[in-house]
């Protein structure tokens, strides 16, 4: 396993996103995976230069230079990590990064799976978003939707949408709404995991992101989960998924056999409570690296 750490920020609207990285670092990230047994290995953080104060010169994709190259440097670390031979985590940082992520699958794997788990759809286009945050665009950016500015900068996309789902959504700007309905992405709301349970969910999930792939990626924003529970994030929406939904996920993720990558995003240390939120993602990982209980 080889940790890559990406301190962006750029692609969201508030500042500290980028310390996530170091956060986990200090909360133990690696001792916790080296007590399962597997090998880490910890590359550091990537670096990101900072924008030029005061320019931005297009409000519906801001520090898109900045973001777009941030992203070119995780596609090559994510690449070079699976060519050695290692599984990636890669931590951020905001969810642009995902575009640098899902771009280096595709240069090794054909038909790519995706679980994408956070309270928005991060659907958004060059043409629908309301906040011009590229982190609202990565989702759809990964399965080929959107302004030729994102799609195809970081090479081809091999993350099929109907391959793709959504688990977690309660916050979901109007156009983003619609283009999602009209994907092939499948959604599970909120609503859906309070009338049907998260365990009923993650099994279509599984069979859905599984079915005719060669890899899963897991995106997982952290803002998913409850605020009440996850407090250091970015973007917080009320009535998210549980502590114990959460694991459930990433423990029924981790028996699949096909996760090819993970990633965990959007942590903000500076609005953690007691770094609550950063020992949460800690956990979740594990889970998903396959940390039982019993
Ligand atoms: N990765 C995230 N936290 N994304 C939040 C996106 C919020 C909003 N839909 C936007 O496009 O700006
Ligand atoms: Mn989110
Ligand atoms: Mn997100």
């Amino acid at each position: 396993m080889r940790i890559v750490g990406v301190p962006l920020d750029l692609g969201a609207d508030r500042r500290g996103i980028d310390m996530g990285p170091d956060a986990l670092r200090n909360d133990g990230l690696v001792k916790r995976i080296a007590d399962l047994d597997i090998e880490v290995e910890d590359t550091g953080n990537i670096f990101i230069p900072r924008p030029a104060p005061g320019l931005c010169k297009n409000p519906k994709l801001k520090h898109y230079d900045e973001v777009l190259c941030a992203c070119k440097k995780v596609r090559d670390f994510v690449s070079d990590a699976i060519t050695d031979g290692y599984f990636p985590l890669v931590i951020g940082g905001d969810h642009s990064i995902a575009m640098g992520t899902t771009a280096a699958l595709s240069k090794h794997y054909k038909k790519i799976g995706m679980i994408w788990i956070d309270a928005h759809g991060d659907f958004n286009t060059e043409e629908t978003t309301i906040s011009g945050n590229i982190h609202g665009m990565s989702f759809a950016t990964s399965v080929g939707r959107g302004t030729k500015a994102l799609v195809g900068k970081m090479g081809k996309t091999c993350v099929c949408e109907e391959n793709c789902v959504l688990i977690g959504a309660r916050d979901l700007d109007p156009l983003e709404r619609e283009a999602l309905k009209k994907s092939k992405v499948t959604v599970f709301t909120m609503r859906d995991i309070d009338e049907i349970g998260m365990y009923k969910v993650m099994k279509k999930a599984m069979k859905i992101a599984c079915n005719g792939t060669d890899a899963i990626h897991v995106s997982f924003d952290l803002d998913s989960i409850d605020p009440m529970e996850a407090p250091g994030v970015g973007t917080p929406v009320q009535g998210g998924i549980t502590y114990r939904e959460a694991h459930l996920a990433m423990e029924m993720i981790s028996e699949c056999g096909k996760l090819k990558s993970l990633e965990v995003v959007e942590l903000n240390p500076i609005l953690d409570s007691y770094n609550n939120t950063g020992k949460l993602a800690i956990g979740l990982i594990t889970s998903a690296l396959g940390k039982k209980i019993f």
